[in-house]
């Protein structure tokens, strides 16, 4: 291990550096849409500090030579117990956007998450991908006719799971984004799914549209703030696919995705770009394994910078996590820089299990953690 990790040393870029590059790359608009979350930004800032504040005493004289850090997620096996998080609009980042990024996914052999907002619609996006594991998140449409037309076009094109995104009914109050006026859509990102979908085209008679008209179609059916638990119960019936439900901190809501027969839960509160003020994932967390461990796997995700913070996550309780920011400050480098950064978080991720005193994913618990 120690040659190799001599040579990844290579062009290393801590996370902070990767955001620096991002910020000067980046025009102020689609840099801050990225980094940027709701309101204060308490809930984005307490992400972090929720991280932070758990302390890990680690243990010594284990032989901790050989690890094992191979993990399953929904059923679909990974290099690392991570996939990445949908992130829309990733042609704001990299023209090559979401294709540079789900290569990487696939060439390091951890899941990739497309989002309903992509760029290239989902067909595009397998493609590359070969047989790279990949899951869809829905964005449910206020219209079920083109939500159920996007779950069918994910179960002929290969993916594994649907996510549904259930913390955003309407968008999130983003002050800088007011500030810049810039939300991507508006800039004609984020259409793939859209613009190829025939249920969509169809009712919004594309074929006579121009492309401003062509993303008012796709604002004005985008939020669903009507969504509840009747319309994932019917989902359920439509798809042989594990349904997964993204963006949930309370412990009975946890409950009632195991009642509804769904698959498995992210804890997540978007990055904190959603309801400012909510509690942070890392808080959450232990209450949602009370509510649900055992029953449904848990992936966390809020925060992840650091492979030590995979550590602490799986300790309270997560099967596994996944990461937003980190991989999409490094798609300013295309699928080389996201590929590095994945490269990175598994280096950091063996050297703080291993500097723990364990050797296993199973291994890791509670009672290696205080909280400070
Ligand atoms: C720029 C950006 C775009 C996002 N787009 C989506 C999306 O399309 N769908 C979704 O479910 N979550 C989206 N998220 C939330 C992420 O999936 C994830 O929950 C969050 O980024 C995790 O926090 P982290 O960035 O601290 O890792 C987005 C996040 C960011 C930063
Ligand atoms: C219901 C569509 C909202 C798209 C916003 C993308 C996103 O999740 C984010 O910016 O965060």
């Amino acid at each position: 291990m120690g040659e190799e990790r001599m040579s990844s040393n290579v062009g290393f870029r801590s996370p902070e550096e990767w955001e620096r590059l991002a910020k000067e790359r980046l025009e102020q608009g689609p840099f801050e849409y990225i980094q940027s979350g709701s309101g204060a930004e308490e809930t984005l800032e307490a992400n972090l500090a929720g991280l932070r504040n758990w302390k890990i005493v680690p243990r010594v004289l284990r032989d901790v030579s050989t690890l094992d850090v191979q993990s399953t997620i929904i059923g679909v096996q990974s290099n690392l117990p991570v996939a990445l998080a949908p992130v829309g609009f990733q042609t704001i980042i990299h023209p090559e956007g979401e294709l540079a990024a789900a290569r990487a996914a696939a060439a390091k052999g951890i899941p990739y998450t497309v989002s309903t907002v992509s760029s290239y619609s989902m067909e595009q996006i397998a493609e590359v991908m070969g047989k790279g594991a990949r899951f869809f998140q829905l964005y449910w449409p206020n219209d079920d006719e083109i939500a159920l037309s996007f779950v069918k076009r994910a179960e002929k094109s290969g993916y594994s799971a649907i996510l549904i995104t259930v913390d955003t009914p309407l968008l999130g109050l983003r002050e800088q984004d007011k500030q810049n006026q810039y939300f991507p859509l508006k800039n004609g990102h984020g259409l793939g799914n859209y613009e190829s979908d025939p249920v969509f085209r169809t009712k919004a008679n594309l074929e006579t549209k121009e492309k401003s008209e062509v993303i008012s179609e796709v604002a004005s059916r985008l939020f669903n703030p009507t969504l509840t638990w009747e319309k994932v119960r019917w989902l359920r019936t439509q798809t042989k696919l594990p349904i997964v439900i993204k963006g949930i901190v309370h412990p009975d809501d946890a409950r009632l995705a195991v009642e509804n027969g769904i698959d498995g839960v992210v804890v997540s509160n978007h990055g904190g770009r959603q309801l400012d003020g909510s509690i942070s994932s890392m808080d959450a967390l232990e209450d949602m394994v009370k509510a649900v461990k055992g029953d449904i796997p848990i992936i966390f995700d809020g925060g992840i910078r650091r492979g030590v913070d995979i550590v602490k996550a799986l300790a309270l309780g997560a099967d596994s996590v996944l990461i937003g920011r980190l991989y999409a400050y490094a798609l300013i480098d295309g699928q080389v820089g996201v590929e590095k950064a994945i490269t990175q978080l598994k280096d950091e991720f063996q050297t703080a299990l291993a500097l723990t005193g364990e050797t296993k994913l199973i291994d890791l618990k509670k009672t290696m953690l205080l909280k400070r």
